[in-house]
């Protein structure tokens, strides 16, 4: 691919990004530290922030590209997991729905799968990116996910799947959608629905029996990046209908540098082939 239109800033985020409408270029005076003010108080208030058509059309297209010349070698993960991703409330009753286990089937790519010269991993390398998203949520510091695997994945949801409901065991997650089902494939959520304390037991059990009335969704063509507490929100994504797949970008970041997860949460998640490349390093 002719990459050398993307090549005018040293920052990747600068050649992929509709700066007139989202200035994040220069935070700290003029238009982008009007952006930012907006997208933190969106953040504080609802828990997430939705940026649409963030990124160029022409640079979509080559992401896009790009994601779609992987995705034929990635493997189809089949995900099956609580709603917490791990241990259930003891006291909820044998039969709860929050006791269930779901499941749903994506194409993966991890992040050894994504070569270190792809737009896409150029995006995620940006600090001035990085440093956008740790202002919007306000951290004190914040870092890219160290983890060879987790760092940066895209997902395809091929026509038919789905997207379990979830918290996910980061605070927040950061998704670049690079390509929209032609229907279906909604990204919803209950917003806040449980606290580091507390759940609206009875706004989840509705969902996760089928009521979708108190979900909310965001309308996110291609190209939307968005910002949202997934560890506080139960969300997930609707059946992808028509005859593509919905491609999305996931971005890690983490508190804590040099963030990695155990072996055995990362061949829980990517499958045979994290179990050999491991089981190879370990007897070399
Ligand atoms: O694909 C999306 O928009 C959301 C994915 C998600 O919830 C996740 O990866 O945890
Ligand atoms: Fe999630």
């Amino acid at each position: 691919m002719d990459q050398a239109i993307f090549k005018t800033h040293s920052d990747m985020v600068l050649n992929l990004v509709e700066l007139e409408r989202y200035p994040i270029a220069d935070l700290d005076q003029g238009p982008g530290a009007a952006f930012l003010a907006e997208c933190q108080a969106q953040m504080e208030e609802h828990g997430w922030c939705n940026l649409d058509g963030f990124i160029r059309e022409d640079a979509l297209e080559a992401l896009a590209a790009e994601s779609n010349a992987l995705l034929p070698n990635a493997p189809v993960l089949t995900i099956k997991r609580t709603i917490y991703q791990g241990a259930v409330d003891p006291d909820a009753p044998s039969n709860d729905p929050r006791r269930q286990e779901y499941m749903h089937k994506a194409v993966q790519l991890a992040d050894d799968q994504i070569p270190k010269e792809t737009l896409l991993q150029q995006l995620y390398q940006s600090n001035l990116l990085t440093e956008f998203v740790r202002r919007v949520q306000q951290k004190p510091q914040l870092y890219r996910c160290a983890d060879e695997f987790q760092a940066l994945n895209v997902v395809a949801l091929q026509p038919g799947s789905w997207h379990a409901w979830h918290y996910d065991t980061t605070e927040c997650t950061v998704t670049l959608l690079l390509q929209a089902a032609e229907e279906g494939g909604e990204f919803a959520f209950l917003p806040n629905s449980r606290t580091d304390v507390s759940e609206d037991k009875n706004a989840v059990t509705r969902l996760l029996t089928g009521d979708m009335s108190a979900a909310q969704t965001f309308s996110r063509g291609a190209g939307t990046f968005t910002l949202f507490r997934g560890g506080y929100s139960l969300h997930g994504v609707t059946k992808v209908q028509g005859a593509r797949p919905r491609v999305t970008a996931i971005l890690t970041y983490d508190e804590q540098p040099g963030r990695v997860l155990s072996d055995d949460v990362n061949i829980r998640i990517y499958g045979e082939r994290v179990e050999k490349i491991l089981a190879e390093r370990a007897s070399a």
